[in-house]
């Protein structure tokens, strides 16, 4: 850490910014859109959103699309991230009803982004199920494996030849443990003791045959990479001689990550072995008749083993863990966890109360996934910071400018990172912390009804990184102004996501 050599960016290195569909676009019940597991969530619990603000009209990137992507050429960006609302192009989940309407308009997203040369990636699926699929049961049914396969396989048809790169799932852990394990996210059903790893498997499976359909039916003409993103925040020890809280960050990264990350980049394939051997015994001990975390069969173990071009890795934070002496509610995911987090207090904090800068942590979760999953390709398909509103967000350049540091580093031992992606280009709704956590490179004036966006500092900086290759930590932006400096003579629609 104290090795300040220059470091560069190759020149193939990516970046980009990204956002997604219920965060930003709004327009929630426009143009035949179905209803979404958070438009429910968020109407039938309006307390549950700290500050009222939910994803009813969001940044409206619906019908501002054309301004999100003049801010992409300000920034100079290489791709854009953002996720295709299921609800908005197959609003009850099957493909027996496709909304023409809905395709329309990431037609035009899509076309005017390559017109500018700047790569779509796409996310198939960001939170945002119908209220249909969940009715049945949602990602707890098995159903619901064939069911996103089906959505993929309309998506990929329509846009494999434009669409290099894609993203299955988003945070699976988040969708499963937060969702259906918890009632802090959509849909909130609270199943902690089987739902949350029912959901786990199903996900899994999904992403999997997503992944084996692209490979099969579009991989050859339109060689794109499909990839799923993980949230790989970094767990380890809060201190580094004690067994027990070593075993314990152990359980967190497996718990947290691996057990998503081990049935598809590691060589055996299947779920942890250590998380195999917790819930089994547990579940044995609690009366179950079989295990509360479901086995893959050897079919699924294979479908699943290898289904990934590159790991798309969302990093944030780092948290320091404790084996917990406390009771968790039992049977649940925390108690076969047992594992209690803090973070450093020295850390310099983000708005969001789980947001701490500790870069370091980017550099050793890299080392532990190129230990245990011998050096996938990797992109980071997030990483950010929150603030307050405002437009002079010098912590957020202080962050990114640190993590880009590590990044470096991580890259010259060896890390196989391909590129990098800002969370996010534009301030949205931050889930139930509604607009009251900005993340935003772009400001948006939630209040106006314009939604008028404003370039930050972090974004001048970002746009320099970008145009210099390299990240300079005395440099500063004469004014707040941004132009749109990157000209491109012609379009370039022959890239073929080459990582
Ligand atoms: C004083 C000690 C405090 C310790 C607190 C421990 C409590 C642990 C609770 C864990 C809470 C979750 C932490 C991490 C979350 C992130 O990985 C997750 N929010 C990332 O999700 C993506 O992030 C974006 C920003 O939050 C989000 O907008 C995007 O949609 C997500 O894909």
């Amino acid at each position: 850490w104290t090795d300040t050599r220059r470091r560069t960016f190759p020149q193939n290195f990516l970046f980009g910014a990204a956002s997604s569909a219920y965060q930003v676009e709004g327009a929630w019940n426009e143009d035949g859109k179905g209803e979404s597991i958070w438009d429910r969530f968020s109407h039938e619990h309006p307390e549950k959103i700290a500050d009222g603000r939910n994803g009813d009209v969001a940044s409206d990137s619906y019908h501002l699309w054309r301004r999100d992507v003049e801010m992409l050429r300000e920034l100079g960006v290489d791709f854009y991230r953002f996720s295709i609302s299921w609800p908005r192009v197959l609003p009850t989940g099957f493909p027996s009803s496709i909304n023409e309407a809905g395709f329309k308009y990431y037609d035009n997203l899509i076309d005017e982004l390559l017109k500018y040369d700047i790569q779509p990636m796409v996310t198939l699926y960001h939170f945002d199920l119908t209220q249909e699929l969940e009715d049945l049961g949602g990602w707890t049914n098995p159903l619901s494996v064939s069911w996103f396969e089906d959505y993929a396989k309309i998506v990929f048809k329509r846009y494999a030849e434009k669409v290099k790169f894609w993203i299955t799932i988003n945070q699976p852990n988040t969708i499963c443990m937060e969702g259906y394990g918890s009632d802090l996210m959509a849909p909130g059903v609270n199943v902690k003791d089987v739902g949350a790893y029912e959901c786990v498997k199903n996900v899994l499976l999904a992403h999997a045959k997503a992944y084996r359909l692209y490979e099969k039916e579009f991989k050859k003409e339109h060689e794109g990479n499909v990839g799923i993103g993980v949230a790989v925040n970094w767990f380890e020890s809060l201190d580094h001689n004690n067994t027990v809280n070593k075993e314990a960050a152990d359980r967190a990264r497996a718990f947290e990550f691996g057990i998503y990350l081990h049935p598809i980049f590691s060589k055996e394939g299947d779920f942890p072995p250590i998380i195999r051997t917790i819930v089994d015994k547990k579940s044995q001990e609690q009366g179950f008749k079989t295990s509360r975390l479901p086995k893959l069969s050897y079919e699924e173990i294979k479908l699943l083993r290898g289904s990934a071009d590159y790991l798309g890795m969302n990093h944030y934070t780092t948290f320091l863990v404790q084996h917990s002496e406390e009771k968790f509610e039992s049977p649940s995911v925390e108690d076969d966890r047992n594992t209690i987090y803090t973070q450093g207090p020295e850390w310099t904090s983000g708005k969001s109360s789980w947001l701490k800068s500790a870069p370091y942590g980017l550099y050793k979760a890299c080392v532990h996934l190129n230990l245990n999953y011998d050096y996938p390709p990797i992109i980071i398909t997030e990483h950010g910071w929150s603030t307050d509103k405002g437009l002079g967000d010098q912590s957020r350049v202080n962050n990114i400018r640190a993590y880009l540091g590590a990044l470096l580093l991580a890259m010259e031992d060896g890390t196989q990172v391909k590129g990098y992606t800002v969370w996010s280009l534009l301030d949205n709704v931050e889930w139930t912390a509604g607009t009251s956590e900005r993340f935003g490179l772009y400001e948006v004036d939630f209040e106006s009804e314009t939604k008028e966006r404003t370039a930050r500092l972090s974004a001048l900086v970002y746009k320099h990184i970008i145009e210099s290759r390299v990240v300079e930590d005395g440099w500063s932006p004469s004014s707040l102004k941004i132009e749109i400096t990157k000209k491109k003579d012609e379009k370039n629609n022959n890239y073929k996501g080459e990582l």
